[in-house]
């Protein structure tokens, strides 16, 4: 935390020498130059004050046109940069999808608009580079015929008259480069101050602040939602919830069905706390206390997360399953052999891997969707949470791949409570409690027997999938 600390320090004020050194670099180029110029000869110098000015807007003009001749070729070859990035990254879905003619068609286009007007563009700046630069012959020749002028009538030396004339001719083309500095210098103070305000804004839910109680005696998993209400902050107009209430006891299997956007991903971050509702209660443990009064890191430690995408990272099996511990924390040997059971992860000892030190490549991509998937489960046990979230963790999967791993899932969740939403309603068909949110409330809840037996929503949601 110091560290960081520290680091944002040092980037602030890195931010701010840059800018007070573009305007220090403009302040001393003009007043050395005066100074040297005036100390040798003030006549040539008062003569030739008046092209200060000249030459700063001169150098300016420069700069100007040569960054604007490119400006609009950057963000066009940009945005041609992030296809092939966009590509390369996700080469194999581009390949599925036979779409690589579409997507070199995107980036010639994006190309082709950063060549709009670009002659012209070009032109113009290449004549205001020739303009700036005439101006500046034009200021010299001016300078060369008065320091001339002054040597014939014996007004000063020609030691004098060029010192002078070099003084206030530096003077003048330092101060234009520095004025086009502190122009950027001041954007770029401008962009800090939006990315200072970002890094500033203390989070509404701070999972690193060491506040809240860290009950030792809680039954975690005992989850109540007492008449949520809830909208995203940047959504404020779209209630998702509407008044959702359900209260599930410590060790049932919970299924979340209802038609897409009803809300049943929103519940899950609502229980992981990512948000608050602005209405209503999120309840756990035997004496209900309110999920915001808790530590946020603690609580999280309480819940196990599998979602649709395993992001895995570049590293070996158990380096992937131990960052699901805290950094200080160890387990043993059996519990990680119990882990891997569970998730079968039985394919890591056989066909060449090595067990758990098999390297896992790039984002996971030596391994299968479902081997994937099993160690994500295997990295959410590990921890032995009381609370699982299962979000779709089968839907990107074969029906084979789905089979395995709905059985390691099943396994995952003995023991705790879980929450699962399935796109196959046969998957949460098994669950002791089934609850049906559609548009932000829980219309339905129930055994699977008993909601087809009352003939509602989720019967309706059987018969469509049946189809
Ligand atoms: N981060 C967000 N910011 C704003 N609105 C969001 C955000 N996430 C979800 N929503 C909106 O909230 C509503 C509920 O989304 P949610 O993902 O909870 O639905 P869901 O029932 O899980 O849908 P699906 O079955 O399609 O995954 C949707 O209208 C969605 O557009």
């Amino acid at each position: 935390m110091l560290s960081k600390a520290l680091e944002l320090w040092a980037f602030r004020v890195t931010t701010l020498c840059k800018s007070v050194q573009a305007k220090a670099a403009a302040m001393s180029s003009l007043v050395v130059g005066l100074v040297i110029a005036f100390v040798y000869c003030w006549q040539m110098s008062l003569v030739m004050l008046g092209s200060i000015p000249i030459m700063v807007a001169a150098t300016a003009l420069q700069y100007l046109v040569v960054l604007g001749a490119s400006k609009n070729e950057n963000v066009n070859i940009t945005n041609a940069n992030q296809i092939v990035v966009d590509s390369v990254m996700n080469a194999r879905t581009v390949q599925a999808l036979c779409v690589e003619k579409g997507l070199v068609s995107m980036y010639v286009s994006w190309v082709e608009k950063s060549m709009v007007g670009m002659w012209r563009r070009n032109i113009l700046a290449g004549m205001g580079f020739g303009i700036s630069n005439g101006i500046f012959f034009f200021i010299m020749a001016g300078g060369f015929y008065i320091a001339s002028f002054l040597i014939k009538e014996n007004v000063a030396d020609f030691e004098g008259v060029m010192m002078a004339f070099m003084g206030i001719f530096y003077a003048g083309m330092g101060a234009g480069q520095a004025a086009v500095m502190v122009g950027d210098a001041s954007k770029a103070k401008v962009a800090c101050h939006d990315m200072f305000q970002l890094m500033d804004r203390i989070s509404a839910i701070n999972g690193l602040e060491p506040t809240g109680d860290t009950p030792k005696q809680l039954e975690a998993g005992r989850i109540e939602f007492r008449d949520v209400k809830f909208f995203y902050p940047f959504r404020p107009e779209v209630l998702v919830l509407k008044g959702t209430s359900f209260s599930i006891a410590a060790g049932q299997s919970v299924g979340l069905v209802g038609p897409s956007g009803g809300g049943k991903s929103t519940v899950m971050s609502l229980i992981q706390r990512f948000y608050d509702p602005q209405e209503g209660q999120v309840l756990i443990g035997a004496d209900r206390v309110p999920l915001n009064t808790v530590n946020i890191r603690w609580w999280r430690r309480q819940v196990g997360f599998v979602g649709q995408e395993p992001i895995l990272f570049n590293t070996t099996v158990r380096a992937n399953i131990m960052y699901g511990l805290d950094d200080d924390e160890t387990v043993s040997d059996e519990h990680l052999c119990q882990c891997e059971r569970i998730s079968n992860l039985a394919f890591l000892h056989k066909g060449g891997n090595k067990g758990l030190e098999t390297e896992v490549g790039p984002r996971g991509s030596r391994l299968s969707g479902g081997q994937k998937q099993r160690v994500a489960i295997c990295r959410a046990l590990i921890r032995n949470p009381p609370v699982m979230l299962l979000d779709e963790a089968t839907s990107a999967l074969d029906t084979q791949s789905e089979a395995i791993v709905q059985k390691a899932l099943e396994a995952a969740s003995e023991g705790r409570t879980s929450f699962a939403i399935a796109h196959r309603l046969s998957t949460i068909q098994g669950c002791d409690v089934i609850l049906v949110n559609a548009d932000g409330r829980v219309v339905e809840m129930g055994s699977h027997a008993e909601l087809m037996a009352s003939k509602g929503v989720y019967y309706k949601l059987q018969i469509q999938a049946q189809k």
